[in-house]
């Protein structure tokens, strides 16, 4: 099956000169496409150096990182903004712009995406914001949304532009149980119907049994990438 992320001997360092730290040390990973991957491990291991990484958030240095065959390492900063156009990501403060509508935060996923027509934005925007539940929430601005109301706008942008790839970084960590279970299960269902490949970092155990696949992290390295999911 088609691999959609592939890293090899991948190390990855912070700082220069005698502040120069390794964090990332010979890292190994293949990801499938449609597979759901959390990475998993303390504070500090390297979570999301690696997530970072694969987003095209940082300029991996050395080894190898493909994502749907694109070379990362050493890639220039335009590769970069492209790579990054490809993926959704979710991060754990949800990231929504105050000042925007749920309907306009979400519509700001696709905007990037210059070949879809307007009226095209408008039409998905309402249709994933209806899928995540927030169809009577159009005109709602973030603070007037509850938390796990706005992680699952920020699932609807990060999902509107059906990416092959989405990011996830501890995505239920500001969420009580029951809404953290409820965006989880979302994210599943979203991905199987876009076929889309989840890379997730989290720390929450009550939801692990949603990966495919389990990878710990200790002190910059993969110390387990082949467990079932609990
Ligand atoms: N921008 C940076 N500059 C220097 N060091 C950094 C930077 N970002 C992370 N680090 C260091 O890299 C190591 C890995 O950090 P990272 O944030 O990837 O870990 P993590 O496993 O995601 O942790 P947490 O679970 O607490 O978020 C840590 O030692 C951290 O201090």
């Amino acid at each position: 099956m088609l691999k959609v992320i592939s890293i090899w001997n991948l190390d990855h360092y912070f700082g220069d000169g005698s502040l120069r730290k390794q964090v990332l040390f010979n890292i190994n990973l293949e990801i499938r496409a449609g597979e759901i991957v959390i990475l998993t491990g303390p504070s500090g291991s390297g979570k999301t150096t690696l997530l970072n990484l694969v987003g095209g958030l940082r300029s991996p240095q050395s080894g190898s990182l493909r994502v749907l065959g694109q070379e990362l390492c050493g890639a220039g900063a335009e590769r970069l903004v492209q790579a990054r156009r490809r993926n959704g990501y979710i991060f754990q403060g949800h990231n929504l712009h105050g000042s925007l509508t749920a309907l306009q935060n979400v519509k700001m996923g696709i905007e990037l995406h210059q070949y879809i027509e307007l009226e095209e934005i408008q039409t998905r925007a309402v249709q994933i914001l209806e899928q995540v539940g927030l169809g009577n929430r159009l005109h709602y601005y973030p603070d007037q949304l509850s938390g796990g109301q706005k992680q699952r706008v920020a699932i609807a942008r990060a999902l509107v532009s059906y990416p092959q790839v989405v990011l996830a970084d501890e995505p239920t960590a500001a969420l009580d149980s029951q809404s953290g279970r409820d965006v989880v299960n979302l994210m599943q269902k979203l991905a199987n119907e876009q076929d889309c490949t989840i890379l997730m970092v989290t720390h929450d155990y009550r939801i692990l049994d949603i990966a495919d696949r389990i990878v710990q992290m200790e002190d910059g390295k993969l110390v387990n990438s082949n467990l079932a999911a609990v």
